[in-house]
């Protein structure tokens, strides 16, 4: 029986820097960001149907969708997310459960899914456990301004289109506080691994 453990947060609470350390220990990582790349590329349905939706503006000149462009649409206006979402997430969740069903056949242990979205993006289904990683939101504010040079706006955007990370906290089965240090997470990170034998 392999374990499927689902790994959320907020943007920027410090998924990628726990996903790092999971697969340091060679543990399989499905991440649902590359996939949802992965499905809007050139040639792909989603990306015919974002450029039906959304029109040939926020394309580059190369053909591929301009991210910058459509993110300066869809993290201010919730209808025009929610239609995004809407050709995004079903790709999204046919191509994770593949990859999913492959690792599981190969017979891994365990596998991480790392899900931004998994609330809010019916993929609950999918997993065994939960691990929600925590920041207080002015640590969010400041991690995701400097990481991603976004002015205070611009990062509170993207912050206020998801469900706010205490919410998510009472729904996980174990919660990463990533306020502290990169080595103090890791610790954390053990300790819930080690606890469900997921080692
Ligand atoms: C709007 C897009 C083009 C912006 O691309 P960009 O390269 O700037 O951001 P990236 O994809 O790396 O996402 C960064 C973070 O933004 C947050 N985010 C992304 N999409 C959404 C969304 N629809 N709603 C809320 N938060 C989101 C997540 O925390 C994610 O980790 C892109 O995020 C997108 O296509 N989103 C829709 C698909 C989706 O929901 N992806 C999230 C995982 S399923
Ligand atoms: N404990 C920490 N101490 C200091 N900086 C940190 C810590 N954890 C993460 N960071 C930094 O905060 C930023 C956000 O972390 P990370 O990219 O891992 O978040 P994420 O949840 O994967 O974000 P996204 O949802 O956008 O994919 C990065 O620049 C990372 O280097």
């Amino acid at each position: 029986m392999t374990l499927t453990i689902g790994l959320t947060g907020g943007i920027a609470s410090g998924k990628s820097t726990v996903t790092e350390m999971i697969r340091g220990l060679g543990i399989p990582v499905i991440d649902a960001d590359q996939v949802a790349r992965d499905v809007v590329k050139v040639g792909e349905e989603a990306y015919e149907q974002i450029i039906k939706t959304f029109g040939q503006d926020i394309l580059q000149e190369n053909g591929e969708i301009d991210r910058a462009k459509l993110g300066a649409i869809v993290f201010y206006n919730e209808q025009e997310r929610k239609k995004l979402n809407a050709i995004v997430h079903p790709a999204v969740r046919r191509r994770m459960l593949a990859e999913k069903e492959a690792y599981v056949q190969k017979g891994a242990k365990t596998i991480v899914l790392d899900i931004p979205l998994l609330f809010e993006s019916e993929l609950t289904h999918l997993i065994d456990k939960i691990i929600v990683v925590y920041v207080d939101n002015d640590i969010q504010l400041e991690r995701l301004m400097k990481r991603n040079g976004f002015s205070e706006e611009e990062a509170l955007a993207r912050i206020r289109s998801q469900m706010p990370l205490h919410e998510k906290v009472k729904k996980a089965d174990a919660v990463i506080n990533n306020n502290g240090t990169i080595e103090e997470t890791k610790q954390q990170l053990l300790q819930i691994l080690k606890e469900w034998n997921a080692l």
